[in-house]
């Protein structure tokens, strides 16, 4: 007996997106795509019988496609009204970066349509939202898998969950959360050898390996890591009210902190950023007569409730200091592994590695809902 047909929609075809659709035109069993949205574009497979589908290889192949209807924009909740109304379960790949679809994560749950995603927005916003989001999975028998939003596809969640759900008492969690961050320092400053890279040229080198965030100041600010260690230390059971609760360490210059959060705004950050290369020279020269280099690193005291997120030196002979490329490393200190800690360590950030966190969740997904 054939298993019954489950519908897929996914938003967003960037670095991550199209990674996805390459992974999921191979994947086997995998659920029909039946919605393919990008910011003002939206292709949809026809009702009554959401069929044909859309082939998944790439967002030209599918746009291309016949017999498909093409739409401008649509609402959060007109995406999710098609997908609940699929002739099966449904499931929302949200594959951007924006709050307000994740905001409204609840209204597709409620409607029974699971989500899967690399946005961490949603899960790292007001406390609320966190609650809501798992409250109306349940309310909808739906689930909700997000993976992808800490150390990219790294096994990052599912190792804290674990650890959680079989009675093992997390004590802190450390390491370096940022792929760009940890490409930045690991470039700018390693810990064997030397280089001459400016610090604004090698953060344009981390924008164009697809590393950064959609706007890369979101890196620098230290948000993204605040986000991950956030939706971290909930997991872990502490009750964090917003990613802004605590401390964290900014790396945009003051005089570049007003720019406009618009694409406008971007370019004129990244045009004069190298005005302000000066700044972080001084921070790596300053390690070095330590005879130390300089990371950005982040911590969950979970006992203390303390989260931080920073700058720090280590001595160059440490596992942090030696990271190479974009690698993230994540210590868990627990009382089961006592000492030593499980420690998760590998690239955490790019397009094909964190779409493979996305393509493993989905898969997940699909084999618990059939
Ligand atoms: N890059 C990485 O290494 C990692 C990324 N992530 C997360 O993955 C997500 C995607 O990142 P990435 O692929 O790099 O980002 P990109 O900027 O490359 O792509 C974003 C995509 O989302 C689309 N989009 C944005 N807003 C909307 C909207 N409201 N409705 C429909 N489509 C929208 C854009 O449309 P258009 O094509 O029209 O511009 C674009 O296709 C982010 O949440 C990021 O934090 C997580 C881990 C690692
Ligand atoms: N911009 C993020 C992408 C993954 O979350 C990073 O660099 O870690
Ligand atoms: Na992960």
């Amino acid at each position: 007996m054939s298993a019954s047909p489950i519908y897929l929609g996914v938003v967003g075809v960037g670095g991550v997106g199209t990674a996805f659709l390459s992974q999921l035109a191979r994947l086997p069993n995998a659920p029909k795509l039946v919605l393919l949205a990008r910011s003002s574009q939206t292709l949809l497979a026809p009702t009554p019988a959401y069929s044909p589908a859309i082939p998944a290889a790439d967002w030209a192949t599918a746009a291309a496609a016949p017999s498909l209807n093409k739409a401008g924009a649509l609402s959060a909740e007109e995406i999710a009204t098609y997908l609940a109304s699929a002739p099966g379960r449904a499931i929302l790949v949200d594959n951007t970066s924006d709050i307000n679809l994740a905001r409204q994560y609840p209204t597709f749950l409620k409607k029974g349509v699971s989500i899967v995603t690399p946005n961490k927005k949603g899960f790292s916003d007001d406390l609320s939202l966190w609650k809501d989001i798992f409250a109306s999975a349940a309310e909808g028998k739906a689930l909700v898998y997000h993976e992808s939003t800490v150390g990219a596809g790294l096994p990052v969640l599912s190792t804290l969950k674990d650890l959680v759900a079989t009675g093992d008492e997390v004590t802190r969690i450390e390491g370096v959360f940022s792929g760009t961050l940890s490409f930045l320092f690991n470039t700018f400053a390693p810990a064997s050898g030397s280089s001459s890279a400016q610090w604004s040229a090698v953060v344009a080198q981390a924008k164009e390996l697809g590393y950064t965030e959609p706007d890369p100041r979101d890196d620098l600010n230290g948000m993204d890591v605040a986000r991950k260690l956030t939706i971290l230390a909930r997991l872990a059971g502490l009750e964090i009210s917003r990613p802004d609760s605590f401390p964290i360490e900014s790396l945009i210059p003051a005089e570049l902190a007003s720019l406009p959060s618009s694409a406008d705004g971007i370019t004129q950050f990244m045009n004069r950023l190298p005005d302000f290369d000066a700044e972080m020279a001084t921070v790596k020269a300053t390690a070095e007569k330590q005879g130390k280099v300089v990371r950005y690193v982040g911590s969950i005291d979970v006992a203390a409730k303390a989260v931080k997120v920073g700058l720090q030196y280590f001595d160059k002979d440490t596992a942090i200091a030696g990271l190479k490329g974009s690698d993230n490393i994540i210590s868990f200190y627990t009382k089961r592994y006592g000492a030593n800690p499980l420690i998760v360590q590998g690239a955490g950030a790019g397009g094909d590695v964190t779409a493979m966190g996305v393509s493993a969740d989905l898969l997940k997904v699909v084999e618990r809902l059939r």
